[in-house]
Protein backbone atom coordinates (compact mmCIF):
# COMPACT_ATOMS: atom_id res chain seq x y z
CA UNK A 1 0.00 0.00 0.00
CA UNK A 2 1.69 3.59 -0.57
CA UNK A 3 0.43 6.12 1.27
CA UNK A 4 1.15 9.65 0.94
CA UNK A 5 2.21 12.42 3.74
CA UNK A 6 -0.33 15.30 4.38
CA UNK A 7 2.43 17.14 6.62
CA UNK A 8 6.06 15.76 5.53
CA UNK A 9 7.66 17.36 8.40
CA UNK A 10 5.63 14.58 10.83
CA UNK A 11 6.45 11.13 10.29
CA UNK A 12 3.77 8.68 11.74
CA UNK A 13 3.34 4.71 10.71
CA UNK A 14 -0.28 4.10 9.74
CA UNK A 15 -1.65 0.66 11.39
CA UNK A 16 -1.74 -1.92 8.65
CA UNK A 17 -4.53 -4.10 10.13
CA UNK A 18 -7.01 -1.64 9.49
CA UNK A 19 -6.71 -0.95 5.52
CA UNK A 20 -6.50 -3.43 3.07
CA UNK A 21 -5.88 -1.79 -0.53
CA UNK A 22 -6.09 -4.11 -3.86
CA UNK A 23 -5.63 -1.42 -6.80
CA UNK A 24 -5.93 -3.59 -9.83
CA UNK A 25 -9.26 -5.43 -7.96
CA UNK A 26 -11.65 -5.20 -11.30
CA UNK A 27 -9.40 -5.17 -14.82
CA UNK A 28 -9.27 -1.71 -17.06
CA UNK A 29 -12.27 -2.74 -19.02
CA UNK A 30 -14.41 -4.13 -16.14
CA UNK A 31 -14.32 -1.34 -14.04
CA UNK A 32 -15.29 1.29 -17.19
CA UNK A 33 -17.89 -0.71 -18.14
CA UNK A 34 -19.52 -1.30 -14.53
CA UNK A 35 -18.55 2.62 -14.31
CA UNK A 36 -20.75 3.58 -17.88
CA UNK A 37 -23.83 0.59 -16.61
CA UNK A 38 -23.95 2.17 -13.17
CA UNK A 39 -24.13 5.89 -14.37
CA UNK A 40 -26.96 5.24 -16.60
CA UNK A 41 -29.13 2.48 -14.53
CA UNK A 42 -28.90 3.36 -10.95
CA UNK A 43 -31.67 5.54 -9.61
CA UNK A 44 -29.18 8.19 -8.36
CA UNK A 45 -30.71 10.47 -5.78
CA UNK A 46 -29.49 13.83 -3.78
CA UNK A 47 -31.02 12.68 -0.18
CA UNK A 48 -31.45 14.79 2.89
CA UNK A 49 -28.60 14.17 5.90
CA UNK A 50 -28.67 15.71 9.45
CA UNK A 51 -25.94 17.42 9.67
CA UNK A 52 -26.29 18.76 13.82
CA UNK A 53 -29.52 19.91 13.71
CA UNK A 54 -30.29 20.78 10.34
CA UNK A 55 -31.19 18.76 7.46
CA UNK A 56 -28.86 19.15 4.15
CA UNK A 57 -28.36 18.01 1.06
CA UNK A 58 -25.59 15.41 0.40
CA UNK A 59 -22.90 17.34 -2.07
CA UNK A 60 -23.06 13.81 -4.09
CA UNK A 61 -25.84 11.10 -5.46
CA UNK A 62 -26.40 7.76 -3.51
CA UNK A 63 -28.60 5.13 -3.84
CA UNK A 64 -28.90 1.88 -1.92
CA UNK A 65 -29.20 -1.75 -2.75
CA UNK A 66 -29.67 -5.10 -0.34
CA UNK A 67 -30.86 -8.43 0.53
CA UNK A 68 -34.52 -7.24 0.78
CA UNK A 69 -36.94 -4.76 0.06
CA UNK A 70 -36.93 -3.37 4.30
CA UNK A 71 -35.46 0.50 4.44
CA UNK A 72 -32.58 0.42 6.49
CA UNK A 73 -32.05 3.38 9.11
CA UNK A 74 -28.57 4.34 7.99
CA UNK A 75 -27.42 7.14 10.00
CA UNK A 76 -30.34 8.81 10.55
CA UNK A 77 -31.14 8.69 6.73
CA UNK A 78 -34.38 6.51 5.40
CA UNK A 79 -32.94 5.35 2.42
CA UNK A 80 -35.14 2.49 0.67
CA UNK A 81 -33.55 -0.27 -0.85
CA UNK A 82 -33.19 -1.22 -4.32
CA UNK A 83 -32.85 -5.23 -5.34
CA UNK A 84 -29.67 -6.23 -6.43
CA UNK A 85 -28.98 -6.04 -10.09
CA UNK A 86 -26.73 -9.62 -11.71
CA UNK A 87 -23.48 -6.64 -11.64
CA UNK A 88 -23.41 -5.96 -8.25
CA UNK A 89 -24.16 -9.24 -6.64
CA UNK A 90 -21.24 -10.54 -8.97
CA UNK A 91 -19.08 -8.10 -7.52
CA UNK A 92 -19.72 -8.85 -3.62
CA UNK A 93 -19.44 -12.56 -4.50
CA UNK A 94 -15.63 -11.42 -5.99
CA UNK A 95 -15.11 -9.64 -3.04
CA UNK A 96 -16.49 -11.94 -0.59
CA UNK A 97 -14.03 -14.64 -2.18
CA UNK A 98 -11.21 -12.47 -1.76
CA UNK A 99 -11.84 -11.36 1.78
CA UNK A 100 -13.62 -14.34 3.58
CA UNK A 101 -16.63 -11.50 5.11
CA UNK A 102 -20.21 -11.65 3.88
CA UNK A 103 -22.24 -8.65 2.66
CA UNK A 104 -25.94 -8.05 2.95
CA UNK A 105 -26.01 -4.23 1.11
CA UNK A 106 -24.21 -1.92 -0.84
CA UNK A 107 -24.47 2.31 -0.35
CA UNK A 108 -23.71 3.54 -3.84
CA UNK A 109 -21.89 7.26 -3.77
CA UNK A 110 -21.69 9.28 -7.38
CA UNK A 111 -19.38 11.94 -7.22
CA UNK A 112 -20.33 13.90 -10.44
CA UNK A 113 -17.43 16.40 -10.23
CA UNK A 114 -15.01 18.11 -7.85
CA UNK A 115 -17.57 19.83 -6.15
CA UNK A 116 -18.99 16.59 -4.74
CA UNK A 117 -17.35 15.21 -1.84
CA UNK A 118 -17.86 13.62 1.78
CA UNK A 119 -17.29 15.39 4.99
CA UNK A 120 -15.13 13.93 7.75
CA UNK A 121 -17.04 11.14 9.36
CA UNK A 122 -17.32 7.74 10.77
CA UNK A 123 -19.58 4.69 9.45
CA UNK A 124 -20.41 3.91 13.18
CA UNK A 125 -24.06 3.75 13.09
CA UNK A 126 -25.39 0.95 15.33
CA UNK A 127 -26.62 -1.18 12.35
CA UNK A 128 -23.28 -2.23 11.28
CA UNK A 129 -22.12 -3.53 15.01
CA UNK A 130 -18.85 -3.14 16.38
CA UNK A 131 -15.89 -3.06 13.94
CA UNK A 132 -17.39 -3.03 10.99
CA UNK A 133 -15.87 -4.49 7.60
CA UNK A 134 -16.76 -2.29 4.98
CA UNK A 135 -15.58 -3.23 1.05
CA UNK A 136 -14.94 -0.07 -0.98
CA UNK A 137 -14.94 -0.21 -4.86
CA UNK A 138 -13.64 2.40 -7.01
CA UNK A 139 -14.51 3.21 -10.29
CA UNK A 140 -13.91 6.41 -12.77
CA UNK A 141 -12.14 9.87 -11.39
CA UNK A 142 -9.26 9.21 -8.90
CA UNK A 143 -10.22 10.89 -5.47
CA UNK A 144 -8.26 10.77 -2.55
CA UNK A 145 -9.39 8.78 0.46
CA UNK A 146 -8.22 11.18 3.16
CA UNK A 147 -8.13 10.14 6.67
CA UNK A 148 -7.48 11.06 10.26
CA UNK A 149 -6.79 9.86 13.95
CA UNK A 150 -10.01 10.90 15.65
CA UNK A 151 -7.75 12.53 18.70
CA UNK A 152 -5.17 13.72 16.85
CA UNK A 153 -5.80 15.41 13.49
CA UNK A 154 -2.16 15.64 12.43
CA UNK A 155 -1.85 12.23 12.57
CA UNK A 156 -3.35 11.89 8.67
CA UNK A 157 -2.64 10.38 5.55
CA UNK A 158 -4.30 10.13 2.33
CA UNK A 159 -4.68 7.08 -0.21
CA UNK A 160 -5.25 8.26 -4.23
CA UNK A 161 -8.51 4.95 -4.81
CA UNK A 162 -7.58 4.02 -8.24
CA UNK A 163 -10.70 2.79 -11.24
CA UNK A 164 -11.12 -0.50 -10.45
CA UNK A 165 -9.53 -0.75 -6.53
CA UNK A 166 -10.81 -2.05 -3.60
CA UNK A 167 -9.92 -0.52 -0.43
CA UNK A 168 -11.26 -2.84 3.12
CA UNK A 169 -11.26 -0.92 6.12
CA UNK A 170 -11.28 -2.83 8.90
CA UNK A 171 -10.24 -3.36 12.41
CA UNK A 172 -11.07 0.02 14.77
CA UNK A 173 -10.84 2.28 11.64
CA UNK A 174 -14.34 3.59 12.62
CA UNK A 175 -13.76 3.67 16.00
CA UNK A 176 -10.72 5.57 15.78
CA UNK A 177 -10.19 7.25 12.50
CA UNK A 178 -12.81 9.80 10.66
CA UNK A 179 -12.36 9.68 7.01
CA UNK A 180 -13.57 11.52 3.92
CA UNK A 181 -13.55 12.39 0.09
CA UNK A 182 -12.74 16.16 -0.44
CA UNK A 183 -13.80 18.62 -3.35
CA UNK A 184 -11.61 19.52 -5.32
CA UNK A 185 -10.77 22.76 -7.66
CA UNK A 186 -9.00 20.21 -10.41
CA UNK A 187 -11.84 19.33 -12.94
CA UNK A 188 -12.96 16.11 -12.96
CA UNK A 189 -14.87 13.18 -14.25
CA UNK A 190 -17.00 11.98 -12.54
CA UNK A 191 -16.40 8.82 -9.50
CA UNK A 192 -18.35 5.99 -8.21
CA UNK A 193 -18.01 4.73 -5.25
CA UNK A 194 -19.35 0.93 -3.98
CA UNK A 195 -19.60 0.40 -0.26
CA UNK A 196 -20.30 -3.19 0.65
CA UNK A 197 -21.43 -3.60 4.10
CA UNK A 198 -23.44 -6.25 6.79
CA UNK A 199 -26.27 -4.56 8.19
CA UNK A 200 -28.10 -6.07 11.53
CA UNK A 201 -31.59 -5.67 11.90
CA UNK A 202 -31.37 -3.70 15.25
O1 LIG B 1 -16.33 7.48 -1.72
C1 LIG B 1 -15.61 6.92 -0.90
O2 LIG B 1 -14.53 6.40 -1.23
C2 LIG B 1 -16.00 6.87 0.56
C3 LIG B 1 -17.48 6.88 0.79
C4 LIG B 1 -17.80 6.79 2.26
O3 LIG B 1 -16.99 7.06 3.10
C5 LIG B 1 -19.13 6.34 2.70
O4 LIG B 1 -20.02 6.14 1.87
O5 LIG B 1 -19.31 6.17 3.91
FE1 LIG C 1 -17.56 6.31 5.03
Amino acid sequence: MQLSLFDSGDYYQFPAELLDYTEHFLSEDKATSLEKKLIESVPWKQRMQKMYDKEVLTPRLTAWYGDDDKSYHLGGNNFSVNAWTPELLSIKYKIEKLTGHKFNSVLLNFYRDGNDSVAWHRDKESELGNRPVIASVSLGEIRNFDFRKKDNHRNKYSLPLQHGSLLIMKGDLQTNWEHRIAKSNRPMRPRINLTFRQIREL
